[in-house]
């Protein structure tokens, strides 16, 4: 199992988790929109690290990005295989021939 595979269980288990005891739980019981604001501040803070150029910011922030995607995926009920499925599929086709090919 991955690391991002432990975290996805993990996340499933604190769906029916104490808010109280587990921050996983308080977001989920938030509801998924919250769930994707969270995601999108993260990813801000990402972006931010670069911007400021700090290697080890950028390395803590993709981590919350990560997990923050994780907690949005499972608010929708969507498992982080779905997800890998689609890289999957587009692995081998470059992402200029795919863009050509939309027109
Ligand atoms: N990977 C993480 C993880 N990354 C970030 N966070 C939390 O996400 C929050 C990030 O939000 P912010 O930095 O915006 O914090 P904040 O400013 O206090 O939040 P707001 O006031 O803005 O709402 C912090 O509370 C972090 O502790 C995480 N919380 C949990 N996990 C994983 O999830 C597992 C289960 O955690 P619990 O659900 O808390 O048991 C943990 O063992 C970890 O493996």
């Amino acid at each position: 199992m991955t690391t991002l595979e432990r975290l996805e269980a993990t996340i499933a288990a604190r769906k029916s988790a104490d808010p109280d005891s587990s921050w996983t739980a308080k977001l989920l019981s938030k509801g998924a929109q919250k769930c994707a604001q969270k995601f999108g501040e993260e990813a801000i803070e990402a972006c931010m690290a670069v911007a400021k150029d700090d290697r080890a910011n950028l390395v803590y922030e993709s981590a919350d990005v990560l997990y923050h995607l994780l907690v949005m995926l499972a608010a929708k009920d969507v498992p982080l295989a779905e997800v890998l499925a689609e890289l999957e599929r587009r692995e081998g086709t470059s992402g200029i021939a795919e863009k050509a090919a939309r027109g």
